[in-house]
């Protein structure tokens, strides 16, 4: 693959700093993959002084194996490719002290935290709990501490909510405990106040090349700045129009800000398209043009006018799922060439994956599903979790008294009680309180004999945890809690066995990752939280149809793709509709159709059920913001049935075949 010109000079560029700018498939990624090894092959610089940031782990994961065809596997090694988060959790780790946390801190995701939202507030609604969730990650992403955001409050309830911070955060603390904001704002914070700590990471990472830079937000952008210093050596690429995460604070304005911060800022833009066909740009721009500009960008593409974008009316959701199963099918079984995984399924909301989940396993295709509910939100894998979560962290209170009372040991709520009121009045953690003689000196016998059997047990654990292989040690632990048993006694009917494969899935992608890496069950510990941030844990090597929300798909690429629900109040988003968020719902419409390489299909449905009730639903308004003569509408009352006769009758033999094949 050849590079073009504009491609070229971005790479070559080492005058100072860098933006490209440029609409989706325009080769961006590939700009940062390539920039790389230039710098490494050609400019001399170690590959430990690189570092790029992207935005999910599965896109850092694609860079990396995208790197690996340029560099040698030592030079790939030493690089630094990663997100924000991790990024900022490295920095944390090794500065931790300086900010009065102990190295080993726990990362707390949004249940966690949640949680603790829930004692701190008491009892208000889940959309109480939601909100305030909300407003203090938006004022730790703009770096505001709760005094500076108790200053700036502009109601009573802002008031209320800047207290609520100011105590989230001592409870953090007390835990031992970050949040995923605090994984960006603590570092940036201490670049801020410490000119040594600074210098010391603008020394390590002499070269930052940031993908997606049009969804950082004020801390992001922040901790750019000064991970870059004066020399301004970097490379950003962006595209404003897939700017979609504004409800986690990300600012599109960034990449104008960029500018002013860096008044010597060269800026490239990139304008043929290597991804899609011409008439899913031609959709893809129109339905774009709609929004105001920030820059001014074209697009074209060389690869022809390709496949007629379908846009299909179903009867319900049931109806909608069947559909995209039987033309995945039917897609597959007419070029055999093509994987399930050059599909993807995409939505505006998790909630919309259940029937297609039930279409594609009755129709017994393989899916994988990233983004959605997570694996580890799991009841079962949390209560493992914990477990490692004490070794690490035996401050992390939530994670202890998980531990504690899963399985039940004879430790109830009245032992926990008495240590918790201890451990308050002593300002000491739980686990600190239950080796305190004047703490358990509070607690009736057996409870106390219990107690200490459950201490002496963690503390073989946490030295058989540094020593053992990962995958040997969890299978140890779980043998000596009798967590099968325990699975299959306290659950109804096969609930248990479920539970209990999805624990020992824990433990062989435990037992990989420690094989793979090098690592033991303590150091994967340490990581664990930050996969669920955007998308799921990995998973095997199987060949699968892709599903994922809007949010998720960002810079990846299909040569087939079905956007479904495409409705009003759905896509967009009925929130965003009343609040006037559509521009950011059209771009995030833009980055779905652009998603797709060859093929595209639309879905929306008649009737949809809401609250137990029948709702008709209207097709999208982005539907018809498309040029009509690059769409073709199926299934509506005035249009053409969505099955034609010679795909009806071929459903039933291509699963034949596809059974066949399986066996
Ligand atoms: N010069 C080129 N010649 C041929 N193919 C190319 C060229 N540059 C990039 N590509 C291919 O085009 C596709 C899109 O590239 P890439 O993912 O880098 O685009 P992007 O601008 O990052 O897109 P997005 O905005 O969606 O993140 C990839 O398959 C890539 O390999
Ligand atoms: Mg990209």
């Amino acid at each position: 693959m050849l590079l073009n010109r504009q491609q070229k000079q971005a790479i070559e560029y080492l005058d100072g700093p860098l933006l490209v700018l440029a609409g989706a498939g325009s080769g961006k990624t590939r700009v940062i993959t390539e920039k790389i090894a230039y710098l490494v092959n050609k400019a001399g610089y170690p590959p430990q002084q690189i570092a790029a940031i992207t935005f999910t782990n599965k896109a850092a994961k694609e860079m990396q194996e995208r790197i690996a065809g340029l560099l040698s596997a030592q030079q790939c090694k030493l690089l630094n490719v990663s997100t924000f988060h991790s990024l900022g959790m490295r920095m944390l780790r090794e500065e931790a002290n300086e900010v009065g946390l102990k190295k080993k801190f726990s990362i707390f995701d949004a249940g966690d935290s949640g949680k603790i939202l829930h004692e701190i507030i008491g009892s208000s609604g889940k959309d109480a709990l939601f909100r305030a969730q909300q407003r203090i990650s938006l004022w730790k992403n703009a770096l505001l501490s709760p005094e500076q955001a108790l200053d700036g409050a502009e109601n009573e309830w802002e008031k209320q909510m800047a207290l609520v911070y100011a105590s989230y955060q001592d409870t953090l603390l007390a835990y031992q405990a970050v949040d995923f904001d605090d994984l960006i704002r603590l570092p940036t914070l201490l670049l801020q106040q410490n000119a040594e700590i600074r210098y010391k990471w603008q020394m390590r990472l002499r070269y930052l090349l940031v993908d997606e830079c049009q969804d950082t937000n004020e801390c992001q952008y922040a901790l750019m700045k000064l991970l870059i210093g004066a020399d301004g050596k970097f490379t950003a690429v962006g595209d404003d129009d897939q700017s979609i995460y504004a409800w986690r604070g990300a600012n599109m304005e960034n990449l104008r800000l960029l500018q002013q911060d860096y008044p010597n800022l060269e800026v490239i833009k990139l304008e043929q398209n290597y991804r899609s066909s011409a008439r899913i740009l031609r959709i893809a721009n129109q339905v774009i043009s709609h929004n105001p500009k920030l820059f001014e960008k074209k697009l074209w593409s060389e690869y022809g006018l390709g496949d007629v974008v379908q846009v299909l009316a179903c009867k319900n959701e049931e109806h909608e799922a069947d559909t995209v199963a039987n033309r995945i099918l039917f897609a597959k079984n007419s070029h055999p060439k093509i994987k399930l995984s050059d599909f993807a399924i995409l939505y505006r909301g998790n909630h919309q994956a259940k029937w297609l989940e039930e279409a594609l396993r009755s129709a017994r295709i393989p899916y994988k599903m990233s983004g959605g509910q997570s694996f580890f939100d799991r009841a079962e894998i949390k209560d493992v979790l914990a477990y490692i979560r004490v070794l690490n962290n035996p401050d992390d209170d939530p994670a202890f008294i998980r531990a504690i009372t899963t399985p039940k040991r004879g430790i109830g709520e009245s032992t926990l009680n008495r240590l918790n009121e201890f451990a308050r009045d002593h300002n000491l953690s739980l686990y600190q309180a239950a080796q305190d003689t004047g703490a358990l000196s509070t607690l009736a016998t057996k409870a106390k004999q219990d107690l200490q059997v459950f201490m002496l047990q963690v503390a073989q654990w946490q030295s058989d945890a540094a020593c053992k292989p990962a995958g040997e040690f969890l299978n140890a632990l779980l043998d000596s809690i009798k967590f099968e048993a325990h699975l299959l006694l306290h659950e109804e009917g096969k609930s248990g066995e479920i539970k209990w494969r999805n624990v020992m899935d824990l433990q062989r992608w435990i037992a990989n990752k420690g094989e793979k890496d090098g690592k033991n069950i303590l150091e994967i510990g340490q990581t664990i939280a930050l996969i669920t941030l955007l998308e799921g844990k990995e998973q095997e090597e199987v060949d699968a149809v892709n599903m994922m929300t809007l949010h998720a798909s960002k810079g990846l690429e299909f040569p087939y793709v079905y956007l479904i629900g495409c409705e009003e109040g759905v896509f967009p988003h009925g929130d965003s509709v009343e609040e006037g968020n559509l521009d950011e719902e059209r771009r995030l419409m833009y980055v779905g159709i652009t998603r797709a390489k060859q093929n595209l299909t639309l879905t929306h449905c008649v009737k949809r059920k809401k609250m137990g009730q029948w709702q008709f639903m209207t097709p999208s308004r982005f539907i018809d913001e498309m040029p009509q003569e690059d769409i073709e509408i199926l299934g509506r009352k005035d249009s053409a049935p969505i099955v034609s006769k010679a795909e009806g009758k071929s459903r039933l033999s291509s699963m034949m075949d596809m059974l066949k094949d399986k066996k």
